[in-house]
């Protein structure tokens, strides 16, 4: 598999009291192009700071040595189920841009959701901005978006207002805004940490589906293990900012090469006995 984007070296502090924290120490990792990366970790081991890095969002003041380097013809191949789709003017050294080249699921559906505007006028934008589509065109993909994340009643929910829904149908929309103009890679950092076990199964399930059909490459952020490998083929162990551990779901699962990684892993037999390797869970 080719590389979709490589990251060398990367480095990132923070500021903060006009002191340097230290939040990604030294991070090299290649994300193939079409593959689910998981990067899990404890609060604070820097898994964040890696999706923004990668997404270009970091803070302002956010000190970053190393380099991304991005695939520019991994990023133009032509989109399977989006052929509308603008080709994007990126060189091997650019940035690619957010929401069209990446789609970013926050953990706060509510974050990344305006309140005062309905749903349906939120996703359609993102098609105009993006896809350069006519506002009617842009409602038509809206709708087929809400269908395809499986809100109920697509018609209605075009019309809803984010606080009209609950947590997980609001990141479902969250979701759909993410993956509207058909971007290649799909950053979701810790998308189902705040909802109930079944709808964060179901949400899963859901990313699952939505990135098969699109051919996307899923980068999934993660404090659980069990999570992690419900849905990645690879995963990255962080932990104090450095990455200690990057292998096949099979290989950490049965085969951790960390101290640190065989903990995660005892500690989540010792809360839960639910097994690790559940093939395809709830429903999406
Ligand atoms: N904007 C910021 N300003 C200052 N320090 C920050 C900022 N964002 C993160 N940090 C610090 O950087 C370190 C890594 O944080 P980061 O949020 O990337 O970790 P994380 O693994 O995603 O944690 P969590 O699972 O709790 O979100 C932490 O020490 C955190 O306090």
């Amino acid at each position: 598999m080719t590389a979709l984007l490589s990251v060398r070296d990367l480095s990132v502090r923070y500021r903060r009291d006009g002191v340097e924290v230290p939040a990604l120490k030294g991070i090299s990792l290649d994300v193939k192009a079409g593959e689910r990366l998981a990067i899990i970790g404890e609060s604070g081991s820097g898994k964040s700071t890696l999706a923004l890095a990668v997404a270009g969002l970091l803070a302002r003041g956010a000190v970053i040595a190393g380099t991304i380097e991005w695939s520019a013809r991994q990023l133009q191949e032509s989109h399977s189920v989006t052929p509308e789709r603008q080709p994007s003017a990126i060189d091997g050294n650019q940035t690619p841009l957010l929401g069209r080249d990446i789609g970013f699921v926050f953990q706060d559906p509510s974050s990344s959701l305006d309140p005062v505007m309905p749903v349906g006028k939120q996703i359609a934008e993102v098609v105009r901005t993006h896809l350069k589509l006519s506002w009617r065109d842009s409602y038509t993909k809206a709708k087929t978006l809400l269908e395809r994340v499986r809100l109920p009643g697509p018609d209605s929910a075009l019309h809803t207002y984010p606080h009209q829904l609950s947590g997980g149908q609001k990141q479902r929309v969250a979701i759909a805004a993410a993956i509207a103009a058909g971007p290649k890679l799909l950053i979701a950092d810790e998308a189902t940490s705040a909802l109930d076990t079944i709808v964060q199964a179901e949400i899963v399930a859901l990313i699952r589906r939505l990135v098969a059909e699109d051919g996307m490459t899923l980068i999934f952020i993660s404090h659980d293990i069990a999570l992690a490998a419900a849905l990645a083929d690879r995963i990255a162990v962080l932990r104090h900012g450095e990455l200690i551990e990057l292998g096949e779901t099979d290989q950490i699962l049965n085969a951790p090469r960390h101290a640190y990684t065989c903990a995660l892993l005892d500690a989540h037999l010792g809360l839960d006995a639910e097994p690790l390797l559940d093939g395809q869970g709830a429903s999406a």
